[in-house]
Order: C-alpha cells, then structure tokens, then sequence
C-alpha cells in the first residue's frame, strides 16, 4: 500500500511497466481522485468518504450529483454515494442512536485516506485488467466530540472504493473496539444518474416485502417485476433473493446498472419527485429528480449487533449494464 496520508501526491505510471491507475488529491486535500490507464475515474471526498463521480473510459458520469450540493464539508452530500452509519433516518426510540441525526455522522465526518493498492487480473499485467482500491478510515478517535457525546461508543470503520474497468465496488468493515456491544445500521445510498425517470425499470424487487415510507410506513409486497416510478418513492424492500441476486435498473428497457450486495439484505429505491425536490434547499435543478434514481444497498430494516471485538462487513458491486 503506498500513498499513506493526506498529502498531495500523484502515483502515476512507472516506466517499463504497463501504465498504472494514477491517484491523485485535489489541492486543498479535500479530494481522492483515481484514474486507470483506460481513462475509467472515480473522485471520494474526504467529507464522508463520499464517492462524488464515478465515470467510464468515455468520460459519461454515472453518479448524480446536484448542482447545489455543498462539498465543502458543511452539510451531507447531496448526491454520489454518501455513507449512512449507525442509524438510517432517525431512530428516536432506539436507546444507542436515538439522539443521532438523520442518517448519522459517518457522511458527515471527515474520514482519513489509508492507501491504495492496484491488483491485475490473472491473465497479466495488461491495462485492460487494471483495478485500484481505495481506502478509508473513520474511528472513534478522529470523530468530533459533539459526535462522541451523541453516540459513545469505540469503533473502527474501514471503507474500501474499488474502481474497475466496468464497475464500482463500495464496502464497510465495522468494528466495534468497544468493552460493551453495540447497534447499528449501514447503508451505502447510491444516486444514480439516469437520463429520464418515465423510462426506468427497478427490477430484482418481484414479491419482495417493503415498507413503504410515503405511506405511513406500512408493509407490502411488491407485486411488479419491474417497478416503475410514478411519484414520491420512498421504499426499504428486503428482496426474496437474498444479496447476490442483483437489482438491476433498466432504461428503455436496457440495462444501464446492475447492483449485487454482499451481506447486505435491504434495499431503499427513493425518488423526491416534484414537491419534495423543491423543498430540499440543497437538490438542484429541481428538475433534477427526473436524473435520479437511489437505489440504496444497506441493511437497515433491523439493527447489526456486534460484540466487543466483532466485525461487519457489507459491500455492494454496481456493474455498468
Ligand atoms: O435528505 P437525506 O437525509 O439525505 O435523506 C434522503 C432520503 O434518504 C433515503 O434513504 C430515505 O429513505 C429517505 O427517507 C430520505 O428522504
């Protein structure tokens, strides 16, 4: 692993050597940004690790990100991937994270750069086969004391970005270093960038168990094998499928992202739609939900326990259709 620390730094390619991912920090430190040889890119803000572009060799983003979403670290991202950990929403009844804020503060801290380590595929040392890990860590000790007071617990979090040719790998290792066990949920709250809502499909959710949000949170199943969005979506289905069976999101009928979870059994689809848009000072254009779709790999529905000395882990791979 090199690359260790928050300083400026560029590891680009060795001479003699098939070309490497060239892993650069934004001038101010605020930023990681990776490229590999073939030109596919990812950029994870330090503010939440939060992976703010993630794009193809042709240079298309595949993540939104609203115009009015503040990156300088004063507010949650709106937009990319920001990480939710401990508590997805709130959870004023829940004794461990009921005075936390909304989604908790593992998107709004700031997280340390651990590294990166590239890996090729068996075939050899072509570029073609190039990926880079990036990683990222977030413990008791770098989290704000206003954050210590609301949540009191020893933790560790490691969280792994790994950038492929045609897909996105996001994963978290909680642990609790804690004496005591602890609660929580995660959640990795992807906004995919679409060209045209009216033209989207949700598949993989076929007889899945929801709780719908914009409906006094009561529990359905969801009865369509390609769930169409019409309005405010707000939805934590538990698919029949388990995680490795993929949520695909179709436009036009074709598949433009797939997404398969590891050890994650939930998955939120939210969509603001017209009013909630408007009303949500930091999504912008208010059009803008039209570019949208979350499709959130977490497992929120009940609460992660961990022992003193305990891990989880929970990833998602999002593959470009
Ligand atoms: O505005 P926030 O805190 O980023 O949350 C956005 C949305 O995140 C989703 O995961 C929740 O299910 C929604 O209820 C919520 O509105």
């Amino acid at each position: 692993m090199v690359g260790r620390g928050n300083k400026p730094t560029a590891l680009a390619a060795t001479p003699g050597l098939a070309p490497q991912p060239t892993v650069t920090f934004s001038d101010d430190n605020s930023k990681v940004t990776a490229v590999l040889p073939t030109g596919e890119s990812v950029e994870v803000l330090l503010y939440g690790a939060t992976v703010i572009s993630w794009k193809d060799d042709q240079g298309d983003e595949k993540l939104w990100l609203s115009e009015g979403a503040k990156l300088d670290g004063s507010k949650a991202v709106r937009g990319g991937i920001p990480l939710v950990f401990p508590v997805f929403g709130t959870a004023p009844d829940h004794a461990q994270t009921g005075k936390l804020p909304q989604h908790g503060f593992a998107r709004t801290s700031r997280w340390e750069f651990l590294g990166k380590s590239t890996s090729e595929s068996a075939e050899g040392k072509e570029a073609a086969d190039l990926s880079v890990k990036l990683d990222f860590g977030l413990s008791t000790g770098s989290v704000d004391e206003k954050t210590k007071e609301l949540w009191a617990y020893a933790f560790n979090l490691i969280y792994s970005v790994t950038l492929n040719r045609t897909s996105l790998t996001t994963a978290l290792v909680v642990t609790n270093d804690d004496d005591k066990p602890f609660e929580c949920q995660v959640l990795l709250h992807t906004y995919f960038k679409i060209k045209d809502i009216t033209a989207v499909e949700v598949t993989g959710l076929e007889g899945a168990s929801y709780i719908d949000k914009v409906d006094n949170a009561s529990v359905k199943t969801e009865s369509s094998a390609n769930l169409t969005i019409t309005g405010e979506t707000d939805r934590v289905y538990t698919p029949t499928g388990g995680p490795q069976a993929p949520v695909t999101i179709k436009e036009n009928g074709k598949t433009r992202y797939s997404v398969v979870r590891d050890n994650l059994n939930d998955v939120v689809v939210w969509n603001p739609w017209i009013e909630k848009a408007k009303s949500m000072g930091d999504f912008a254009p208010k059009e803008g939900y039209k570019n949208m779709i979350c499709v959130e790999a977490g497992s929120v529905r009940g609460w992660q326990t961990l022992e003193p000395g305990d891990a989880f882990e929970g990833a998602q791979t999002i593959t470009l259709g």
